[in-house]
């Protein structure tokens, strides 16, 4: 199998982004320079997937005070933070972003006294730690997921979990690529993903690449696949999970949940521990993004819908924590009651310091 693509790299000094945009056409490269173009690439999709935006946003805080002239280390990390609140300002919902402006704020609060330079070092190795630790994350989930699926023939997935969204290979799709690097080749069939199309331009794309097998289908259809009995899983990503584990996901992924109960199949959400958010109780507070009418409306520049209809057009949606076979993580599988997993498997370190 070829080895999956990493959607950002740092290389040479610059950062690189496949503008995600232009998939499948073609595959196109940018190069972000201040942290207004990397707010841009967030904003427009460009770079998208919960995992991609919190790497994304740690290279963005780098561009932001590269060559900051700071008179002292309070003026650059008054800089650093203004470039946080405003990159925090792209989007809402994948809860990444946040945490890796926190973390990269936190590493620079501990260093103080380094002096303007090393700090501005600093900021950049921990960008660059939060991109190889999501990569070496997505291949534990990997290996964790596979030994759920070992003995499926296919799978369903929805948007575009895979490595297009992280690092490299995925969370709902890493699975797939440790399970064929076995010898296990599993179908995946994948929702287009309606309004913008991540499953269809996307997943669909990257599968293809690796050489996996792949069914697209329009959303409507996944019924009908769960009925003829032609997937054995749904396996999707997800961008905040709540402490009772509530997941926000693509909207769309609730309702597959419920046809996975209907159909009696396993629903799996992949993740790792940088999309979870402990300080929300349920799904309920999870900020939850609304996006332009024009997306529902238009087909590219193309009307398909009445001028000035009403139009509701959330980005995610929250599937209750009752429906969740299981979360796949980088330190194990949890199981509800997901209260307890959480704490017991993902952030036990954290639970024991306190
Ligand atoms: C590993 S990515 C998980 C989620 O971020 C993914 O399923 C998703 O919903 C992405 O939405 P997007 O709007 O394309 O950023």
């Amino acid at each position: 199998m070829p080895e999956p693509v990493s959607p950002i790299v740092w290389r040479d000094g610059e950062l690189e982004i496949i503008d995600q945009t232009r998939l499948p056409e073609e595959l196109v490269f940018i190069r972000p320079r201040t942290v207004e173009e990397v707010w841009k690439a967030i904003r427009e999709l460009k770079v998208r997937g919960a995992p991609a935006l919190g790497i994304a946003a740690a290279f963005g805080l780098y561009l932001a005070i590269k060559d900051f002239q700071a008179k002292g280390e309070e003026e650059l990390c008054a800089q650093l933070k203004k470039a946080a609140d405003y990159l925090a300002s792209s989007r809402p919902t994948a809860v990444n972003l946040f945490w890796a402006l926190k973390r990269v704020q936190e590493k620079v609060a501990r260093a103080q006294g380094l002096g303007v330079e090393k700090i501005k070092e600093l900021v950049l190795r921990e960008a660059l730690a939060i991109q190889q630790e999501d990569e070496s994350m997505c291949l534990a989930i990997g290996r964790y997921g596979a030994e759920l699926l070992k003995e499926a023939q296919a799978i369903l997935t929805h948007c575009n979990a895979g490595t297009l969204a992280t690092a490299r290979y995925g969370t709902a799709l890493a699975p797939v690529y440790y399970l064929a690097t076995q010898g296990k080749v599993l179908r995946v069939f994948v929702d287009e993903t309606r309004p913008l199309l991540q499953g269809a331009r996307l997943t669909a794309w990257e599968l293809k690449q690796a050489g996996i097998p792949v069914t697209l289908i329009t959303d409507s259809m996944a019924a009908v696949v769960m009925q003829k009995g032609w997937v054995q899983a749904v396996v999707v990503g997800a961008d905040r999970i709540a402490a009772n584990g509530d997941v926000a996901n693509k909207i769309g992924t609730y309702g597959l949940a419920i046809l996975a109960r209907e159909h009696g199949l396993p629903f799996y959400v992949a993740a790792p521990s940088s999309t979870f958010d402990l300080t929300l109780a349920t799904g309920e507070e999870i900020p939850i993004e609304e996006r332009e009418p024009a997306e529902i409306t238009h087909l590219g520049l193309r009307p398909i819908a009445p001028q000035g209809i009403a139009v509701f057009n959330p980005a995610f949606d929250v599937t209750p924590h009752h429906y969740i076979t299981a979360i796949i993580t980088e330190k194990g599988i949890l199981r509800p009651p997901y209260q307890e997993s959480i704490s017991q498997v993902l952030f036990k370190e954290a639970a024991r310091q306190k």
